[in-house]
């Protein structure tokens, strides 16, 4: 019969995933709950307004490109992502961490207000307005949202992070097969521990999002063109590094 993880291998292979996604997820969910009512005031927002489109974008680029730092150690820690070649671990990340980026998104989103934490405070989409991509922004929102509908576990929410970026359907993978066993696994564990948390019905809705968070990742993809587009300087000579080799 084909290989199927013991039961001892899939609570393992839980128990890592959660504490790699713990141990990466940058904001702690108890730290965002004791943040969750500090807004920003109408003069901190009309700051923020005020800003130019390459001084905002820059602003956004440096907390983006922090967060898939965290996401580029979570994927370490998925066991057997080291063991892909180097070229493999590449293309997996250069496609898969903005939509983790988006994904963990939502665990900083207050469906009450629609607000998001940015910049130590909670925003809503207005104080975006200066970075010139309001459909971007409304887009990154309602994913955010739609999220929270879900009431994920952050065990799920980290099967979920590790199914998102362990995806043999990317292009120019290299050893496709081995990509292949590690999403087997993955996928053994979140439809184990649905079944257990008695969450089945969760299974189709999580992998009806991922098809959503394509098409908003190439809609990211597409801004960013955009912004390089008119300001290249900016994005040369002040994007992180990490971000141009991730994203350009
Ligand atoms: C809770 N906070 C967070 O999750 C993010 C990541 C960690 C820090 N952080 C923020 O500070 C943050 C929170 C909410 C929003 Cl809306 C933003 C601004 O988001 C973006 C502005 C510009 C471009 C963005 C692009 C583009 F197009 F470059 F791919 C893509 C994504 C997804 N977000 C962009 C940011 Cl940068």
């Amino acid at each position: 019969c084909p290989y199927r993880p013991s039961l001892l291998h899939i609570e393992e292979l839980c128990d890592s995933i959660v504490r790699s996604h713990r141990d990466t997820s940058q904001f702690r969910l108890e730290e965002l709950q004791a943040l969750r009512w500090k807004l920003f005031s109408r003069e901190e927002i009309h700051a923020y307004q005020s800003k130019s489109v390459d001084e905002m974008w820059q602003h956004c680029a440096v907390r983006l490109t922090e967060a898939v730092q965290y996401v580029v150690e979570f994927a370490k820690r998925i066991p057997g992502f080291r063991g892909l070649g180097q070229n493999d671990q590449i293309t997996l990340l250069k496609t898969g961490s903005m939509e983790v980026v988006l994904v963990r998104m939502s665990r900083c989103f207050n469906t009450e207000n629609s607000t998001v934490f940015f910049d130590g405070k909670f925003a809503s989409t207005e104080l975006f307005k200066s970075l010139g991509c309001g459909d971007l922004m409304v887009a990154v929102f309602d994913f955010a949202h739609s999220m929270c509908a879900l009431r994920l576990t952050e065990l799920q929410m980290a099967l979920f992070s590790s199914l998102v970026l362990i995806n043999t359907d990317r292009p120019c993978l290299e050893d496709r097969g081995r990509v292949h066993r590690m999403r087997k696994d993955l996928e053994g564990c979140l439809s184990h521990m649905l079944r257990r948390d008695n969450q089945e019905s969760l299974q189709h809705k999580l992998y009806q999002k991922v098809s959503v968070l394509q098409s908003l990742c190439s809609l990211h993809v597409e801004k960013l063109h955009w912004f390089s587009q008119l300001y290249p300087l900016t994005v040369h000579s002040v994007f992180p590094p990490l971000y141009k080799e991730l994203f350009t």
